[in-house]
């Protein structure tokens, strides 16, 4: 097999015969600004970003400018100009290490690099940004679209100045949003579809009237969550601190639950039953609230805090693939025979589904919740605010100044 190296020089070398870029583009020749940032492009073989070279706190954060510029390996893919990307828990994660195993030997899918040589990883996984070129395949995106995207967690990220995504994880940008707004709604919005739609089936047909109860809801996943449901319909219930009430309320929840104010099972015990729950927390809450959904009337428990990745961590991918099958499988009998569904829900990269967020975001129906935005130079101070909890919405990175 070729080494990296090797790859990438095919890749430098072939790039001419594999891409459009923004040089053939009409739209490219008659604009000025996009003809500037296609230079900058070009002559670079570096760029600035944000890099880890071994897991850690937040010292091995590390700001490389001379970061190699990312090539087009597959004919589907595009590479990106950042303009804003974002935070979330699972970038915190993965710099201590989280799912190291699983996600190094997808994060090099002709297994070139030999395990463990993954760094230097950069992590982020939103981007609001420019196409600057495309794959040959790519059909429904020209260099100069303005595309918002989530990445998924095996590829480089996007806290750095570009990145590579493919045709279809990309959609593009709701023109109503700046680029800081837009990088703080992919990765959130598009887990909290995989939860309700993909998981849980619901949809703006079935939504109305069904009693969704959302755990952790004054987080980047809560807000989207809660909007979602309430663009088409549902009655939701969300359970958060205190402080969160008011913005529980000017999201549309219909219904606020303070965690913090007592006895949880007591407090939900005094509404109705559930038809669907989205559980953002894990641990203890996941037992407390499936005795609230309503048994035999195809009601979902749904839950993002799994132990997928840590048991490959732990246990190496066969031997933890097997744990995790065994406890979800039994979580999922044990619940089917009181006359709940349980699952578990993934993150899922699609482009598809962000159009269909775009629309409702153009629709004044879902809108960003940025607790902070952060320039590209306090990266740390971000990842810090973000393992201290407490989030209101999404922590936000502004890479470049015109965003
Ligand atoms: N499976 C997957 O693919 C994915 C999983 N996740 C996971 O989902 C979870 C939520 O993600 P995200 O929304 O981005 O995280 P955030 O950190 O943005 O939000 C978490 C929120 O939960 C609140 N909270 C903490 N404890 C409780 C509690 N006991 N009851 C109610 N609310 C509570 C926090 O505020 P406060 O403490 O002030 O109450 C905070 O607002 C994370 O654990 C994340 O790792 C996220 C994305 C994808």
């Amino acid at each position: 097999m070729f080494s990296l190296t090797q790859r990438r020089l095919f890749s430098v070398l072939f790039r001419g015969s594999v891409t459009k870029t923004f040089k053939n583009d009409h739209a490219f020749k008659s604009c000025p600004h996009l003809r500037k940032i296609s230079t900058s492009c070009k002559r670079n073989t570096v760029m600035p970003a944000w890099v880890i070279d071994k897991y850690g706190n937040n010292e091995v954060l590390r700001l490389n400018n001379n970061t190699m510029f990312p090539v087009i390996n597959y004919p589907n893919e595009v590479i990106i100009k950042v303009q804003a990307s974002s935070i979330n828990p699972i970038d915190v994660n993965m710099r201590n290490g989280y799912g190291s195993a699983s996600l190094n030997m997808t994060r090099d899918p002709l297994n070139i690099k030999s395990s463990g040589n993954e760094f230097p990883l950069i992590l982020g996984r939103d981007v609001s940004g420019v196409v600057m070129e495309c794959g040959l395949s790519v059909q429904y995106f020209k260099p100069g679209d303005h595309v918002w995207a989530a990445i998924p967690p095996w590829k480089q990220g996007t806290l750095a100045e570009f990145v590579v995504a493919s045709g279809n994880e990309i959609s593009l940008k709701p023109k109503c949003l700046s680029d800081t707004e837009a990088a703080s709604l992919p990765y959130v919005s598009l887990t909290a579809w995989a939860a309700l739609v993909n998981s849980c089936g619901l949809n703006k047909d079935n939504c109305p009237g069904k009693r969704v109860l959302v755990i952790g809801a004054s987080g980047g996943v809560g807000t989207a969550a809660i909007q979602l449901l309430k663009a088409w319909g549902a009655h939701v219930t969300a359970v958060c601190s205190e402080d969160a009430l008011s913005l529980m309320m000017n999201l549309g929840a219909d219904d606020v639950v303070d965690y913090k104010a007592g006895n949880l099972k007591e407090q939900l015990k005094s509404r109705q039953l559930f038809d669907v729950i989205l559980d953002n927390i894990g641990g203890p809450t996941e037992k407390l609230a499936l005795q609230f959904l309503k048994p035999w009337s195809g009601a979902s428990f749904v839950t993002l805090v799994t132990p997928f990745l840590y048991n490959n961590d732990r246990l190496g991918i066969a031997d933890g693939m097997m744990r995790t099958g065994i406890t979800l499988g039994s979580k999922v009998m044990k619940h089917l025979s009181k006359g709940i569904h349980y699952r578990w829900a993934f993150f899922t990269a699609s482009g598809p589904s962000l159009d269909e967020i775009k629309d409702l975001v153009e629709a004044g129906k879902i809108r960003p919740v940025i607790n902070k935005v952060f320039s590209f130079s306090d990266v740390p101070k971000a990842f810090q605010k973000m393992e201290e909890g407490h989030a209101r919405g999404k922590t936000v990175i502004q890479v470049s100044e015109s965003s």
